[in-house]
């Protein structure tokens, strides 16, 4: 059977002001493969910045890549909009403060509705199915979304986002808000939608609390490659810890390598980041190098650089950096 999600040689980069991404600069996402396959649960782990929302993103459909590369149920999320307007593919990210994700749309939740109204006011809906997801996540109908607390938004946010039965499912951190009995009990449903309808799950977290039984496969990332996918019994097989403590041992390792590749290019007198941006060779905190994209050039930050030979402290902008 082919796999419900193919990642084939996945590179992406976030376009700058221009709509593309600064030529020659190095991908945020550097070819990655991966497949996973019905009734898979699986893990996205890795530090901070290591790419996990933006391959959600990407899995998602909301941003663009050429087909080939990614296939969710064979089809091309960003081009193929009927994967999410039917439902099949779900996406519940942790940016939805103020919106409700609900099958591709994205409704405002602050003004003064209902729980009520929000949950019966989706047509086509198993009543069961919804009955059964406002038990699980424990939601008060009579709430009312500008005045209930985040958890309870939260809650209320899930419930819609999982009305409709998905076949692919994306979770980028949604349960911080959550207690301990309504992410346990969220956990346990979305396992038997796995394990009864053969769904796929792909869930972002640093929150490992009740996850050591839960998950199929864990998938590693670091800085946009993939490290690795295994399943979860070779996971426990290789470490007798806790899921917690292996991936705290693997992020652990991933820092103390990271320190010593800046320490060993400090001794040799090399900046210890470096990068080619249009054509220049520019060094300089990471951070401002991948904010260039999103502050109009590089305005407003105090940045390190080597530009054709020269060292130069500045704050920065688009025309330096062309010079
Ligand atoms: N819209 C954007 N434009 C440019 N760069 C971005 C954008 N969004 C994220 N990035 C950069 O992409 C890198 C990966 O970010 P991403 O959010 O995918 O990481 P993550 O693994 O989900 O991190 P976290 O665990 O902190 O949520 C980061 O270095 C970030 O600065």
């Amino acid at each position: 059977m082919a796999p419900i999600v193919e990642i084939n040689g996945l590179s992406f980069t976030y376009p700058g002001i221009d709509g593309h991404p600064p030529p020659g600069s190095k991908p945020l996402i550097d070819d990655l493969s991966l497949n996973i396959d019905a009734g898979d649960r699986c893990l996205l782990i890795g530090s901070n910045g290591a790419g996990k929302t933006t391959i959600l993103k990407i899995l998602g459909g909301k941003h663009m890549v050429e087909p080939h590369m990614v296939r969710v149920l064979g089809r091309s999320a960003f081009h193929d909009t009927a994967l999410t307007s039917s439902g099949d593919l779900c996406y519940l990210g942790g940016e939805w403060r103020r919106e409700v994700a609900f099958a591709g749309f994205e409704v405002p939740i602050q003004m003064d509705v209902s729980a009520e109204k929000m949950l019966f006011g989706v047509a086509g809906i198993d009543p069961q199915r919804r009955a059964e997801l406002i038990k699980v996540l424990d939601v008060d109908l009579s709430w009312r979304m500008h005045k209930v607390s985040d958890g309870q938004r939260r809650r209320v946010q899930i419930c819609m986002g999982l009305l409709k039965p998905f076949k692919v499912l994306l979770l980028d951190e949604i349960t911080v808000d959550l207690d301990v009995l309504a992410r346990a009990d969220l956990l346990k449903f979305l396992r038997k939608e796995c394990e009864q309808r053969g769904s796929t799950i792909i869930y972002a977290t640093h929150i490992f609390d009740g996850l050591d039984d839960w998950p199929t496969h864990i998938v590693y990332v670091a800085h946009g490659k993939l490290q690795s996918a295994m399943p979860i019994e070779k996971v426990k097989e290789m470490s007798k810890l806790s899921l917690m403590r292996t991936v705290e041992s693997w992020l652990r390792r991933e820092r103390d390598e990271e320190r010593q590749r800046r320490k060993e290019r400090r001794a040799k007198g090399l900046p210890e980041y470096e990068q080619q941006i249009d054509g220049s060779r520019v060094t300089g905190d990471p951070a401002f190098i991948a904010a260039r994209p999103l502050n109009n050039g590089w305005a407003g930050g105090r940045l390190h650089s080597t530009i054709a030979g020269e060292e130069s402290s500045f704050f920065s902008s688009n025309r330096v950096l062309r010079q």
